[in-house]
């Protein structure tokens, strides 16, 4: 896709995120097993078959009554009740209450018909044989209706609904065994750079440890997505060729990091060009060199620049949207909020500025944190938020209403 330019003869920011996004076709739709799906998007509404509860039960543990056998019961005047059945959850049967009697019931287990509220055991002297009823009960009381939380035919989850804890306990409760989700998108994290080095190795002068790769790995399985690393790659044109081979047929996306600007050893650009990722520079900060395509026809490529921040925040605006949108997630798009600036700042002209900040949703303020260089990795690791200023505007006094994008 050509690149649109801006008046500044770079490539503005939703251009390119919608060119990323043209990248990566939704992925198909696989029926998986429960435990499989955690973090995954439903791909259709999850329509309930059962009622939940699904039939009448009890709330509490104690005895199944007829609410007008003990309107009169008190601590100092208790109603006595012969006990005639035991009423454990799961007891498969259910025995009916006959008038003047009470069965001993426990929290889960279908109440009697016949039955129409239950008294706790805290209400009474606990008989097994027959029971001192020690106050009244209101009809109902204690008892959890059937389709009280989900009528037969309701959708308890909407196709797009992004699978957590809560959202899969809701599928088992309704009796789904798999759900049909959207396979994660498989993505190939790579880095590059003959500078870096393994965490836990000594560090020689004019080395850093390899950050970016384990860093963009976590974020796209923090996406939903499906990461392999592949760290230190080497630097030469053919080796990365070579080392990309093996793993074409099974990934969706390429993510590289660094080697992309306007250096004399930059490998990513070098093998890529050519191979069908396209380079360009966005009108953002961090974030500037960019590239984008498909590699010699097959996944699609997104190379990030290597600065850390650089290529955090990149993957923030171009890649989790588009990845999550082709996971068939909803919620594509991080939250965003308006907030009122703690302090004044001033901004470089002609690039849309991504600053690392604070958040605080109880004042909706926010404060930027940390400075705007993208090797500080430190203050994003502390921050909550990306302040998100457009291109145009280089001023911004405290007071001034902003936007955030949400990162947690
Ligand atoms: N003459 C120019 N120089 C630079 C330009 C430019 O337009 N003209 N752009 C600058 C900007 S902006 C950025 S951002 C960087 C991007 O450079 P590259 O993407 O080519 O990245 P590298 O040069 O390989 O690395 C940059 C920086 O990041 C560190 N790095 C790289 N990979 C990792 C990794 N996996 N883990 C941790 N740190 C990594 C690397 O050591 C460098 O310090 O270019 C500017 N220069
Ligand atoms: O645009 Mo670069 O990404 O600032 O550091």
């Amino acid at each position: 896709m050509p690149h649109a330019t801006g008046p500044s003869g770079l490539t503005p920011v939703r251009e390119h995120q919608a060119w990323v996004a043209t990248l990566l076709p939704p992925a198909p739709v696989e029926s998986r097993p429960l435990t499989d799906c955690l973090g995954l998007a439903l791909a259709e509404d999850l329509v309930a078959a059962i009622p939940l509860p699904p039939f009448d039960n009890s709330a509490m543990d104690g005895y199944a009554v007829r609410s007008v056998d003990v309107t009169e019961a008190s601590p100092q005047h208790p109603v006595q009740l012969p006990v005639s059945e035991d009423l454990p959850a799961g007891r498969l049967d259910s025995p009916p209450l006959l008038p003047g009697t009470a069965h001993r019931i426990m929290t889960g287990a279908q109440v009697p018909s016949g039955a129409d509220a239950v008294v706790p055991v805290e209400r009474t002297d606990g008989g097994t044989a027959e029971v001192q009823v020690q106050a009244s009960a209101q009809p109902g009381a204690h008892v959890r209706r059937a389709g009280e939380d989900v009528q037969v035919g309701t959708a308890v989850l909407a196709a797009g609904a992004s699978l957590g804890p809560t959202q899969l306990g809701i599928a088992a409760a309704v009796g789904a065994a798999r759900l049909p989700v959207r396979r994660p998108i498989r993505v190939l994290v790579l880095s590059t750079g003959s500078e870096l080095v393994e965490p836990g190795s000594p560090l020689r002068t004019g080395q850093i440890y390899e950050s970016n790769g384990l860093m963009l790995a976590a974020a796209v399985r923090d996406a939903g997505g499906k990461p392999e690393l592949l760290r230190f790659v080497p630097d030469d044109v053919d080796s990365f060729h070579a080392a990309l081979a093996p793993h074409l047929e099974t990934t969706d996306l390429i993510i590289t990091s660094g080697g992309v600007s306007a250096g004399a050893y930059e490998v990513v650009k070098d093998a890529l060009s050519g191979n069908g990722v396209e380079f360009t520079k966005v009108a953002m900060q961090p974030g500037m060199p960019q590239g984008a395509g498909h590699y010699r026809g097959g996944p699609a490529v997104v190379t990030l620049p290597g600065n850390p921040v650089s290529a955090m925040v990149s993957f923030e605006i171009f890649v989790r949207p588009a990845l999550r949108r082709a996971a068939g997630h909803r919620d594509a798009e991080r939250p965003s909020r308006q907030a009122t600036l703690t302090r004044p700042l001033e901004i470089p002209a002609g690039k849309r500025q991504y600053r690392r900040a604070l958040f605080d949703a109880a004042d909706g303020t926010v404060t930027p944190h940390g400075g705007p260089g993208s090797h500080l990795l430190s203050a994003m690791a502390t921050a909550n938020c990306l302040l998100e200023i457009p291109e145009e505007i280089t001023e911004l006094p405290a007071g001034s209403t902003v936007d955030v994008l949400l990162m947690d």
